[in-house]
This record gives structure tokens, C-alpha cells and sequence, in this order.
């Protein structure tokens, strides 16, 4: 082909540009918005989060996909809330393993209810609540801990505070996700303080347990870090991370699971759950998530070979009432007792069957943080869970479930069962 024929255009082309150099600025900015939306599915959209809370995450398309794993890249619904709560559940939970590993009282404070609170509690919610205030900053909270001894005590204080501006995860991109670091002391406890939300049946509500089994962490058994989202009184995403639990979803119950725990290696798991999307479970890890698995709850074919599991501590859960259901039913093995909501988590994924919770005492209202993730949890791994009187748990009606008592989960297909041999023992019949 004759040079001069292909030279032409182009000649004439480099001098439009030549004599409107506006063209030239026009051409470079639509290339520029071109490069800008191309990568913006692996780096932008996530990033717009952080400017406009849950507006942008809501809708964000599977673009978390280096973090967030097979259940949440399926869908876009709740995807970013999932990841957020699972990777601010994966950084609490290196404080709370960092100040599990010391011996002795863990920093245990006493509340003013005798319960105790360890600095554990006090540092992990100060994170997950740094991350829901980044990436979610319109939702209320409603957490257990509240910064008021620690206003008053600053050796208290400071040590939370270390704990709290070492732990990170060691994954640059997972941190960013959840808005970095805590800016100062003062911050700290500002943030503690973002959990005394009442709670209620409007608006996009998260619940925090840091510490659920407080009791079980102090004595060396399970405890789990807990945080779920409501909205409207529905629980939406649940998220529970057990520190002391077996990765594998199929090692069975053992005697002592609930007790002797040394935060050794090979164990540690999330379990997570959307509604309407089934239930997860991964290793839990210091960085970015590890590929999680569905859980499902084990069909019970033979009640006389299924598995209970109920609270170490008796003034939780009525036990002498747990072994007398269990005699009904005909269960031959013995309860399996571990703290906090890792009970929820078990049965989720077959390792345990039934969970019971029976009350204690007329007056103890169950707090919404203590059930949320679980309840989600076990449903949306083919559970039912209801209260002793067969009603679902509501959790719109404040800070407590203040219109239900006790708890009984277990697989649907046998909730019925299970539930007419608890009204019979407790004389609900
Ligand atoms: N009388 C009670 N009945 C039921 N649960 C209780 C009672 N007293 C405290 N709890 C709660 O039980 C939870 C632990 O449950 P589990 O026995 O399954 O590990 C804790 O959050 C604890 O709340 P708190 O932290 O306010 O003491
Ligand atoms: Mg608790």
C-alpha cells in the first residue's frame, strides 16, 4: 500500500489536535474515566464505601472478591455487611486470643451486675465498632460493654488502649476494608460508647457481643466474638468467631470441648449467615478471609443417638431440667456443656444436635447479643430455634428479649418433638 495513502488521515488528524488542543484534554479524560471504570470492580467500588457507609456497600457487586469468599461473591445482598462483620469479627478476635493466652485473670474487671468483663470485651468492642462506624457510620449499635470504669481508671484504660493500637490485621487491603486504626485513647472509649443504642423494631440495628462467654474465657473454654445486623427487628447477617473451636466441621463433640482450651493452633472458626442465603463456615484468620464452606445442621434419624448441648455455667441453664428432656426424648448421651454461643455454631454444623437453654429465674431477661448471630445461624442452616413456648426469639423489642424465655434449637424437622417434651418437663402443657 503507497505511504502516502495511509499517512493522509493521519497526518490530517495530529493537526485537528495540533490546532484544538481542548480535544486533546477531552480524549486524555475519557480514556482516563474509561481506565477509572475498568479496575473499578476490583478497586474503587469498595473504597466509595468508606465515603458513603452502607448506601455503597449495599449494592456493591461481587467487587470484594479477594476477600470475600464463596457465599457472599454468589449475591449481592448484605455482600459488604458480611464481609465487614466477618473481618471485624477476624480482628477482634486477635485481641481477644492475645489476652486469652495470658494466664491468670485476664484483666477481669467486676460489673456492676457481678458479671464479669475482662479488657478483652472492652478492646474488641472498641474495634468492631470502629469498623461499623467507617463503613456503616448511620446504623445503631447495641453493644454489651460501656466505657464508663475505664473513664475512671487510667491503667485500665491504657492497657486496653495498647491492645487496641496493636491489633491488625495483617492483610493491608482486609485493615482498609474496616477504616484502619483507632485515632487516640479518647476515640477508644467514644467508640465503646456508640453500642447504648435501645435497640427496637426500625432501621438497620447491629448487635455486639465482644466476649460472649465471658466465664468460658476466664476459666479456659469457649467463648465466641459475636455481631449481627438487624433491620427492622430481623436479624440479617450473623456472625460468630470461636476462637477454641475445632476448624473441621465434622469433628465430633468432644466430652471436653468446653473446657482445657490453649488457643492452639488448628483451631479457630467463623461461622456466618445471610438470611436467605445459608450458612458458612472458614478457618479463622489474622489477614484477608480464608475460603469458607456451607454448613448444614445433621438430619437426627435416631433421637436415642443425638447430641445436646447446654451451658457450663448451671445459673445460665436449668440442667437438671436439660437431663430430664433429654430422658424423654430418649437421648442416651450425656450433655455436652460449653460457654457463649459456640453452642449455636456446633449444632449449625452438625457437630451437635439440639441446644437447650432453660431458664433459671423469672426475673433474667435474655440480651439480644447473646442470640442473634446464632439464631441466624442455625436457621439458615436448616434449624428452628424458638423460645421454651414454641415462639420464634424477637428481637425488636429492645435491648433484651424481653418477651421470650429460654431457647430451644434444633433441626426443623424435630423441633416440634424436642419442644413438646421441654413444655412437658417444665409443666408448659
Ligand atoms: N440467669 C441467667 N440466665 C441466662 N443467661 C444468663 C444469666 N445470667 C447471665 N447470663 C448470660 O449468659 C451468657 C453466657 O451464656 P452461656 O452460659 O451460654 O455461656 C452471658 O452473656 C451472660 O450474660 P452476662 O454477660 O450479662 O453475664
Ligand atoms: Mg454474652
Amino acid at each position: 500500500m503507497p505511504v502516502g495513502k495511509s499517512e493522509g488521515p493521519l497526518r490530517s488528524r495530529a493537526n485537528l489536535f495540533r490546532t484544538h488542543p481542548s480535544l486533546t484534554i477531552i480524549l486524555s479524560l475519557l480514556i482516563l474515566i474509561l481506565a477509572i471504570f475498568t479496575s473499578a470492580s476490583t478497586s474503587v467500588i469498595p473504597r466509595l464505601g468508606l465515603l458513603f457507609g452502607h448506601l455503597t456497600p449495599r449494592h456493591t457487586p461481587a467487587t470484594t472478591t479477594r476477600h470475600v469468599t464463596t457465599a457472599a461473591t454468589m449475591t449481592t445482598i448484605y455482600a459488604a455487611e458480611l464481609e465487614v462483620a466477618q473481618l471485624a469479627v477476624q480482628r477482634a478476635a486477635q485481641l481477644t486470643k492475645r489476652v486469652f493466652r495470658e494466664k491468670g485473670t485476664k484483666g477481669a474487671v467486676a460489673k456492676d451486675d457481678a458479671s464479669p468483663v475482662t479488657v478483652g470485651d472492652f478492646g474488641a468492642q472498641a474495634l468492631i465498632i470502629a469498623a461499623l462506624r467507617a463503613r456503616f457510620p448511620h446504623d445503631a449499635i447495641v453493644a454489651e460493654e460501656e466505657a464508663a470504669p475505664l473513664r475512671t481508671d487510667a491503667a485500665l484504660r491504657e492497657r486496653i488502649w495498647r491492645l487496641v493500637r496493636e491489633t491488625r490485621l495483617d492483610d493491608v487491603a482486609a485493615e482498609g476494608l474496616l477504616g484502619g486504626a483507632v485515632a487516640d485513647v479518647e476515640d477508644m472509649l467514644a467508640l465503646i460508647d456508640r453500642g447504648k443504642s435501645e435497640g427496637g423494631r426500625r432501621g438497620r440495628v447491629w448487635t455486639i457481643d465482644p466476649i460472649d462467654g465471658t466465664k468460658g474465657f476466664l476459666r479456659g473454654g469457649q467463648y465466641a466474638v459475636a455481631l449481627a445486623l438487624l433491620e427492622n427487628g430481623d436479624v440479617k447477617v450473623g456472625v460468630l468467631g470461636c476462637p477454641n473451636l475445632p476448624v473441621d466441621d465434622a469433628a465430633p463433640l468432644t466430652a471436653d470441648i468446653g473446657a482445657n482450651q490453649t488457643d492452639e493452633e488448628g483451631r479457630g472458626v467463623i461461622f456466618s449467615a445471610v438470611i436467605g442465603q445459608g450458612a458458612w463456615s472458614r478457618p479463622l484468620g489474622t489477614g484477608a478471609l480464608a475460603e469458607g464452606k456451607r454448613i448444614s445442621m445433621k438430619p437426627i434419624t435416631e433421637m436415642s443417638s443425638a447430641s445436646f448441648c447446654e451451658s457450663v455455667e448451671a445459673g445460665h441453664s436449668n440442667q437438671s431440667e436439660a437431663a430430664q428432656i433429654a430422658q424423654k426424648l430418649g437421648i442416651t448421651k450425656p450433655s455436652v456443656r460449653m460457654d457463649s454461643q459456640a453452642k449455636y455454631g456446633s449444632i449449625a454444623r452438625g457437630a451437635g444436635d439440639i441446644y437447650l437453654r432453660l431458664p433459671t429465674s423469672k426475673t433474667y431477661q435474655e440480651k439480644i447479643w447473646d442470640h442473634a448471630a446464632g439464631d441466624l445461624i442455625v436457621r439458615e442452616a436448616g434449624g428452628q430455634v424458638t423460645d421454651t413456648k414454641g415462639q420464634r426469639l424477637d428481637f425488636g423489642v429492645g435491648r433484651t428479649l424481653a418477651t421470650n424465655s429460654g431457647v430451644v434449637a434444633a433441626p426443623a424437622a424435630v423441633h416440634g418433638q424436642v419442644l413438646e417434651a421441654v413444655q412437658e418437663v417444665l409443666g408448659l402443657k
